[in-house]
């Protein structure tokens, strides 16, 4: 028993107190993250890491502002609806509404059933004068509801050990039984640079985001936009030669506009795949451009995202449609599986050659496909009816 003096304001009830008062001592890690102690908890009575981050659907993180008394009237209807419901307290939120966005968000949290869809949370940033708060105020409040704090701006490693450490102090104390888990935001320079010791730096790491925008001002690149293309990052077709046997420079030319994010996604899913944790694409900006929009989610999804943002009601229905795999790739999916039978040697189908590795491409399909039907009642029903010849 460890008496505690007088003096000392114990605060209100605390679990994880109570039992170091009882005499249980626990296993935690007092180092930074040392191999070995990887996986013991960062204060005592904080719960066990997870040693897998479950797949839970999230094709769509859709962000509403909880300060917004119009967005958050069509919250309950979205439940169900998306997979991923995200408060959002960092940028998009005005400075003056800051504490209105974090007290709506633990209203909302509390008063509503979520169902099959998880609740996360986009904290401030960690130089902002609010982060403090907003931890300290939403963990024990809401905590055990909250699946995801996402962490914007992240710098390196050692905010993601700041932001964990606070979490496992805060989960203790609230006596919260499942950890909650980390999402960095990739929107600095240096934190593209460190984007593999972003993702392992904690066994919460749930996943990564593009933060294009600032991303792009931090990088100093020259554009204006959240997210997308630009006309002026292209290629042009080689010119034709003219009438005396040299390059017509002014002759119409075909441009193939390039993907100013290939480079930074690409990096992000290796470091994301590298660790077992989620990469998403992030915002597009240019929300009544939803051809453009549905590009950019694929492109992010063949690459290997999970799912992407949604700023507004009207990119759910995308993000949804384009992070589930079509019914033409099932189709294919299982036919190959079928061919390949024990799973070794070559095939011919269709004319195309069949093997190993393309039938574990496959299986990445399927099992994808199981895991949205599990959740998502029309998708089952459309992949339950594709029959595979
Ligand atoms: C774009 C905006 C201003 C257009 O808002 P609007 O009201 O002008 O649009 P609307 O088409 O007129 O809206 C129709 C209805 O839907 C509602 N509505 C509209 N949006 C939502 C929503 N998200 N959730 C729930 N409801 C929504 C809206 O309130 C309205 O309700 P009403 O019919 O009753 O009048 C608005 O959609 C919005 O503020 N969206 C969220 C923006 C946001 O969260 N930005 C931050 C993430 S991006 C970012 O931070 C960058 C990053 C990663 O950090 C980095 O790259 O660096
Ligand atoms: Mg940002």
């Amino acid at each position: 028993m460890v008496a505690l003096p007088e003096s000392v304001d114990t605060g209100a009830f605390c679990p994880a107190r109570e039992r170091y008062a009882a005499g249980v001592r626990e296993e935690t890690d007092m180092s930074l993250k040392s191999p070995k102690a990887f996986f013991a908890p960062l204060a005592v009575g904080a719960p066990q890491p997870l040693r897998e981050i479950p797949a839970r659907p999230s094709r769509a993180i859709h962000f509403f502002d909880p300060s917004n008394p119009k967005m958050v009237d069509k919250i309950p209807q979205m439940v169900g609806t998306v997979d991923v419901l995200l408060g959002n307290l960092e940028d998009a939120v005005k400075a003056d509404k800051k504490i209105d966005a974090r007290n709506g968000l633990i209203e909302i949290a509390k008063n509503t059933d979520f169902g099959p869809t998880q609740l996360w949370t986009r904290i401030n940033s960690l130089d902002s004068p609010w982060v403090l708060d907003d931890l300290n105020e939403l963990i024990p409040a809401i905590g055990q509801k909250l699946d995801v704090v996402m962490v914007p701006k992240v710098q390196g490693p050692e905010d993601i050990h700041y932001i964990d450490r606070i979490l496992a102090q805060l989960e203790a104390k609230a006596g919260i039984t499942k950890p909650i888990l980390v999402h960095a935001i990739l929107e600095t320079a240096r934190g593209v640079a460190e984007v593999e010791a972003i993702a392992l730096a904690s066994p919460r790491m749930q996943g990564i985001s593009l933060g294009p925008a600032d991303l792009a001002a931090d990088r100093k690149m020259k554009t204006t936009r959240v997210g997308g293309g630009h006309p002026g990052y292209l290629v042009r077709q080689d010119a034709p030669k003219g009438a005396d046997g040299t390059a017509d420079i002014h002759a119409a030319r075909a441009i193939f506009q390039q993907d100013l994010w290939h480079y930074t996604i690409a990096k992000m899913v290796d470091a994301c795949a590298a660790a077992g944790i989620y990469p998403y694409y992030g915002p597009f900006g240019d929300i009544t451009d939803v051809v453009a929009c549905e590009d950019q989610f694929r492109n992010a999804f063949l690459l290997g995202c999970v799912g992407t943002w949604s700023l507004h009601p009207k990119q759910i229905e995308i993000a949804n449609r384009v992070f589930s795999p079509s019914v033409e790739d099932i189709k294919h999916a299982r036919r190959v599986v079928a061919a390949m039978g024990d799973g070794t040697g070559a095939v011919m189908l269709d004319g195309k050659m069949e093997d190993d590795a393309s039938l574990k491409q496959c299986l990445v399909l399927v099992k994808l496909a199981e895991e949205l039907a599990a959740i998502d009642p029309a998708l089952k029903a459309t992949y339950d009816a594709i029959e595979v010849d």
